[in-house]
């Protein structure tokens, strides 16, 4: 094969920069926020995916930043967590909420408690700066939820509203996964790379357009109305891609070395 053929001659790799949701993407959706089950091989599946692509590698989530290193333990990606509201950027240092937004998420939470007194399967999730409602094991009870979450939120517009699979969450206002890509995007080892996201939900659009409006992609798992310009077909797919990007920039990087640019 000529280096025409292999796109070898001088070329400059397109450097990568990979980011993931997680329930959905990374994980098949489970009952409950707590049952979702990791795949044995994910952790050391990723932590190839992250050298080959010089770490240019990150989790972009509704959970929080400790529950994904649970997770994915041993791993301790940059993650930015609870829809942006935390950001754990590449070099370890952690970017947190004001505390008063922190105060305000859970005083919204306590405002959502009466709803639990019946024991009707809803479950309030609370996260520093965030809170979700979840309806998966109460379907009848989406509208309520809904009613309830808003009169939860009425008072306070610091906080916006988002819905995602079976559930409805408070979010900071003017945070979502969108800025958080945008944060990555500025910094090492991200800068300069072409973005790639990969999400299942509502709450990744954000995300897939700010990848998009960088130069990248947005890749959405399964059916419905996307700003998504790829779809993947399913968790495992997911993990399959993840590692054919980091084989791709394994021999991007050979490849450069071996042709270097003139
Ligand atoms: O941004 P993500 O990583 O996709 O997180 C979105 C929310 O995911 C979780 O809830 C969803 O997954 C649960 C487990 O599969 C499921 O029971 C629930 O119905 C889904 O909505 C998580 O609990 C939320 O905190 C995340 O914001």
């Amino acid at each position: 094969m000529s280096d025409v053929e292999t796109g070898a001659a001088g070329a400059a790799p397109a450097h990568l920069a990979v980011f993931t949701d997680f329930d959905g993407t990374l994980v098949e959706i489970a009952e409950r926020p707590e049952d979702v089950e990791v795949a044995p091989d994910l952790p050391e599946s990723i932590a190839d995916a992250v050298e080959k692509l010089d770490s240019a590698f990150a989790v972009i989530t509704g959970r929080e930043i400790d529950v994904i290193d649970h997770y994915l333990s041993p791993l301790h990606l940059p993650v930015a967590g609870a829809h942006g509201s935390q950001r754990r950027r590449a070099d370890g240092a952690i970017e947190e909420l004001d505390p008063e937004i922190v105060e305000a998420a859970d005083a919204l939470a306590r405002r959502l408690e009466p709803l639990l007194a019946d024991n009707l399967g809803l479950i309030v999730e609370r996260k520093r700066g965030a809170v979700a409602l979840h309806y998966r094991q109460a379907p009848e009870f989406e509208q309520a939820c809904k009613v309830a979450m808003r009169e939860a939120a009425r008072f306070d517009d610091r906080f916006e509203l988002v819905e995602g699979k079976m559930v409805i969450e408070a979010r900071p206002r003017g945070l979502s996964k969108g800025t958080a890509l945008r944060a990555f995007m500025r910094e090492k080892p991200f800068a300069g790379r072409i973005p790639v996201f990969i999400g299942d939900d509502t709450t990744d659009e954000d995300a897939f357009i700010a990848a998009q409006e960088l130069g990248g992609v947005g890749i959405k798992l399964g059916a419905g109305p996307t700003a998504a310009r790829m779809r993947i077909a399913d968790v495992a797919s997911v993990h399959a891609l993840i590692q054919g990007l980091g084989d791709i920039a394994a021999r991007a990087g050979r490849a450069a070395e071996q042709h270097p640019p003139a």
